[in-house]
């Protein structure tokens, strides 16, 4: 079986995505999985155990990671997939360094090669820069994320700070050299004391090659796109089973594609705005108005999506940081009780925006393993969610910055 650990729910279902469209059957298991949660994966090809530890503290991560790969392990995952940001989010105190770090002793690696390349997504690595679409990633709308902004494109430059061991790159002249000549550079820069290697790759062809070259690896670090190096196999896998019931988005999502989304959306559908003043003076009373507000909506118009959102222009966050320091975590408590409320009303298609709203959702409407479906669009897929003691739901969990601008009107096309 194939087992990867990934440092965010929406990452985690980016990979598996990624996973199933080389024709693997793929399952992500939230948090680390219980003796229960292994037994609904029997029958999987691959499994990603998806944590919420990106902005953790530090030894909180890493403790994380340590018992997700003996999970792994435990399971006779021979390769560890430690799957992080395409845009390698992180500050210099970690947590990529770390995590990486921890997992090289678990896995007994000597090394890992780093590639953040996702091409499909845009992001490709030349010369060991990081680039998002055209611009080197220091230049892109990450140098003003809120948590991790990004202050360097050099990806052996932003993994120095978080870890002591060296850090060393291979250009994409030696990718394209081929599968053999990178191998063999791989094992020379190895022992030579290298226990990072940067890799270049501008394309999928180009992860295919660093796929075959660390077919045999313990280790191996990135974003999603490796994934998609993979061989096929062959196999054609089918949608998903739609759970028919009442409709909604949910975006926590601070992102710019989410703003877009948003926007586009509020054209079609019925829309509220997440009031965090609100939200801070009775928890409760808005989860109990959110829910009648939706209950009004389905009553209308049963088949239509409702969509709430926190963040409708750039300065929204700003503006509910003005109100509480802790407005995200009282933006994500209210999405993680709404969630459960709006399943118990009928809710069982849910799209949701935001990698910590979507570990919030997950954890509020109680999943321990998701079933990967199709894929919408680079790094989204329709997923269903086993949720422990009550009935199963379809969830889109979407990165902030992915999914095409009409995916929150588009996405219940797919679900057949
Ligand atoms: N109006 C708001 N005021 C303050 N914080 C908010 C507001 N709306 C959302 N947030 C918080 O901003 C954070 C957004 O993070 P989240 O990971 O969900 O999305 P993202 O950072 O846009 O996407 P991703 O991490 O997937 O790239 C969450 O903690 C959320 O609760
Ligand atoms: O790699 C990405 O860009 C995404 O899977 C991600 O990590 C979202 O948080």
């Amino acid at each position: 079986m194939r087992g990867a650990i990934a440092d965010d729910f929406t990452g985690a279902t980016d990979l598996a995505g990624n996973w199933r469209a080389r024709g693997l059957r793929t399952a992500v298991a939230l948090g680390v999985p219980t003796a229960e949660d292994l037994a609904g994966l029997a029958g999987h090809d691959a499994v990603v155990v998806a944590l919420k530890i990106r902005s953790a503290p530090a030894d909180v991560a890493v403790a994380q990671a340590r018992e997700a790969a003996r999970a792994l392990a435990g399971l006779g995952c021979t390769q560890v997939y430690d799957k992080y940001c395409s845009t390698f989010d992180s500050t210099p105190e970690g947590n990529i360094g770390p995590i990486a770090d921890a997992l090289l002793e678990e896995t007994g690696a000597r090394s890992a090669v780093v590639v953040p390349a996702f091409p499909d997504a845009g992001r490709t690595v030349y010369q060991g820069h990081l680039f998002v679409g055209s611009d080197p990633l220091d230049r892109s709308p990450m140098k003003d994320h809120p948590l991790n902004p990004m202050w360097d494109s050099r990806v052996a430059d932003l993994l120095r700070p978080q870890t002591a061991h060296p850090v060393a790159e291979v250009p994409v002249g030696v990718v394209h050299t081929g599968e053999d000549a990178l191998r063999a550079e791989l094992a020379r820069l190895e022992e030579s004391g290298a226990r990072y290697v940067v890799v270049d790759a501008l394309d999928n062809d180009d992860l295919a090659v660093i796929a075959r070259a660390t077919a045999d690896a313990r280790l191996v670090t990135g974003g999603s796109g490796l994934a998609l190096g993979l061989p096929p196999t062959g196999r054609t896998l089918g949608p998903i089973t739609a759970v028919p019931g009442r409709r909604a988005v949910l975006a926590g999502s601070a992102s710019r594609a989410t703003q877009a989304q948003v926007q586009a959306a509020r054209e079609h559908l019925p829309h509220v705005k997440v009031d965090v003043a609100a939200v801070l003076a009775d928890p409760a009373g808005q989860v109990d108005s959110l829910l009648a507000w939706a209950q009004e909506r389905w009553a209308e118009a049963p088949d239509r999506p409702v969509l709430v959102y926190s963040v409708g222009d750039p300065d929204d966050v700003a503006r509910g940081r003005a109100v509480t320091a802790d407005a995200s975590a009282v933006v994500e408590g209210l999405f993680a009780a709404l969630a459960p409320r709006l399943a118990d009303a009928g809710a069982t298609q849910l799209v949701v925006a935001g990698g910590e709203t979507s570990g919030s959702v997950a954890h509020g409407l109680d999943v321990a393993v998701l079933e990967v479906g199709q894929l919408l669009s680079p790094g989204v897929s329709w997923l269903t969610g086993r949720r422990r003691g009550a009935d199963d739901v379809n969830l889109v969990l979407k990165s902030g910055n992915f999914g095409t601008v009409d995916l929150f009107t588009t996405a219940w096309e797919e679900l057949g």
